[in-house]
Parts: C-alpha cells; structure tokens; sequence
C-alpha cells in the first residue's frame, strides 16, 4: 500500500454514494475521487502522487491525465478550470444518460432519452420554462453586475431569440402556449439572486445550462423530432456559426475569467454544479409530464 499524505484544506467538493470529489488549494488541479469505503474518506486524507489503484483514485495530478479520450489522447490538456467544471458535471449524469456518467438513474428523465415517452404537451412547457431560464441568464449577462460578466455578451450560444421563434411557431399551429411552470421560475429566481453576490456560482450555472444544451440537448431533439414533431426542426438546436467554434471561444472566456479566481472561488462554482443538475433536471421531467 503505499503512502498516504495529509492534504491539509481539502474539502468534499460533491459525495453521493460510492465517491466523493476532493479539491484541495493544495493539489495542482486539485479534483480526485475517493471511494467512500476507503480510509482516506474518512480522515479525508489524499494518496498522492496521483496514481490509480483498485480502490483509490485520487491524485495530485490534473484531471484530464487521469481520463484521456476514447483513443488515449489526453483530452482536455490545456483547457484549465473549464475541463474541472465539465469533469465534475460529467460525474453528476447519470450512466444511461452519458458514457462518463457515474449516478444511478432513479427518476424518468434520468433513463437513457431512448427510452423516454415524451408528450407534446410536456415539451411545450419544457420550452416554455427554459425560454425563461434563458431569458434570465441572457438579461444577467447583458446588465453585467459584475464586469466579468460581460465577457460572455455575444457569444452566438444565446438561446432566448430562437425559443421566441419555436414558442410562435407552435401558437401559429395552433397549439397553446402557456405562462412558465414552478420549475423554471424557481431556477430563474435562484438565478437571478444568486448573480446578485456570487458570480463564481454563478458562472458555474451559465456554463452547465449552456452546454447541457449542446450536448445533451441534442439527443433530446433528435428523439423529439423523431417521434413528436414530424421531424420539424426547432430552432433551440440551431446555431448561426459552427457549434464547436462557439463552444471553443466560450471555453476560453471561462478559461480566462476563472484565471483570476482564488482556489476556494473554484471550489464554490464546483460545489454548485450539483445545484444545476437539481434545478434543470426538473425543468427536463416536465418533458414527460
Ligand atoms: C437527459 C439528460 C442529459 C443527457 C442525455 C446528457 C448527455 C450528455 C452527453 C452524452 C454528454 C457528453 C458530450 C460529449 O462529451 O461529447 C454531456 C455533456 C455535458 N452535459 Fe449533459 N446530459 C443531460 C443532462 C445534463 C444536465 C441536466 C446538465 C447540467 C445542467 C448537463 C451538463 C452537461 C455538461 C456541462 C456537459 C459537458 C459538455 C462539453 O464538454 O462540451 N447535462 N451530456
């Protein structure tokens, strides 16, 4: 067995179950996981140097070492805080959702999105409390309470002007469209408080809302235009540029804001990704409501 050090400061970034995320101001890109049967959990000591063991994954080294791409290449490498935000998000999906998902899924909308058995009535009010969700990330952004904030003015990854598009879209066929639900006006009010006086957790709901979309977003409308809407295309989907330019230029932006955040100004925008998952995720149930 080999030796363990005492990381003085660590602190549990997220836990659930089997593992817990550790980051440290004391370890390089300070993010490890620690089974919680392992001693270290308990004592909250970190092996180090990094190294991978049957039980133990906890490391010293950057995250992107420990998990290269699909051919080995070290994906991530040179990304920064952003490749800490994606690899803690990626822990919180569930398995049937994405390869890199860690979480049981319990919930409807945690099962694989093939599976779902969406309604059109569900969707609509999924779009509708979204537009709101947007509409308030986009409004935050443009006042900029924060100058930091600004820096993500203009990025082509708005979403608020192409649900305005799909809602009238749907009112033209015919179809009604309602005021925002509980779920979306919940997430907007968190939102907007929270701009108000954190913007590191903040940012870290910017990041997860926008790249969710991108991402998962797109399974989800594949299903949907398949099997609900004739295979109309909405425009929530749609980008006026390349999607990975826009999403590579965003990337360094949040790169370059995090450069000046202290280790425990991190660690807050890590610790409110859980919160992300929560409030979306109920913003997505509504889907098969
Ligand atoms: C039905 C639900 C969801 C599905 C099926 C899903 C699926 C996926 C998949 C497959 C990826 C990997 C994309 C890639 O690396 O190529 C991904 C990435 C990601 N997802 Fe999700 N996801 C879901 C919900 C969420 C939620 C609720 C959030 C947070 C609010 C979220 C945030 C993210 C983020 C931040 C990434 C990283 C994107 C990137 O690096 O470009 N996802 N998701």
């Amino acid at each position: 067995m080999a030796s363990l050090a005492l990381i003085p400061q660590s602190r549990f970034v997220f836990q659930k179950p089997n593992l817990s995320i550790v980051s440290s101001p004391n370890v390089s890109s300070s993010v490890g996981i620690i089974p919680k049967d392992s001693p270290c959990s308990k004592t909250r000591f970190l092996k180090l140097p990094g190294k991978v063991t049957r039980n133990v994954v906890v490391s010293a080294e950057k995250p992107w070492e420990r998990y290269p791409g699909p051919g080995g290449e070290t994906k991530g490498k040179g990304k920064g805080f952003v490749e800490e935000m994606r690899f803690v998000a990626m822990k919180l999906h569930t398995r049937e959702q994405a390869a890199e998902g860690e979480m049981e899924a319990k919930a409807p909308e945690e099962q694989r999105v093939e599976k779902w058995e969406p309604t059109l009535d569900g969707y609509l009010k999924f779009l509708v409390d979204s537009k709101l969700v947007y509409d308030t990330l986009e409004e935050i952004i443009e006042e900029a309470a924060f100058p930091s904030y600004g820096e993500f003015r203009n990025s082509g990854l708005e979403r608020s002007e192409k649900l305005a598009m799909d809602l009238e879209w749907f009112r033209q066929k015919g179809y009604a469209v309602g005021e925002p639900s509980a779920p979306g006006v919940t997430y907007a009010h968190y939102l907007k408080q929270l701009s108000d006086h954190d913007p590191q957790a903040f940012i870290c709901h910017f990041y997860n809302v926008y790249f969710a979309n991108s991402a998962g977003g797109r399974i989800i409308s594949n299903k949907i235009t398949r099997e609900i809407l004739d295979n109309k295309e909405l425009e929530f989907y749609k980008y006026d540029a390349d999607l990975s330019q826009l999403l590579q230029t965003m990337r360094d932006k949040l790169n370059k804001v995090a450069e000046n955040w202290s280790r425990d100004d991190k660690n807050r925008c890590l610790e409110e990704t859980q919160k992300s998952f929560k409030f979306y995720r109920n913003i997505l149930r509504l889907i098969l409501s």
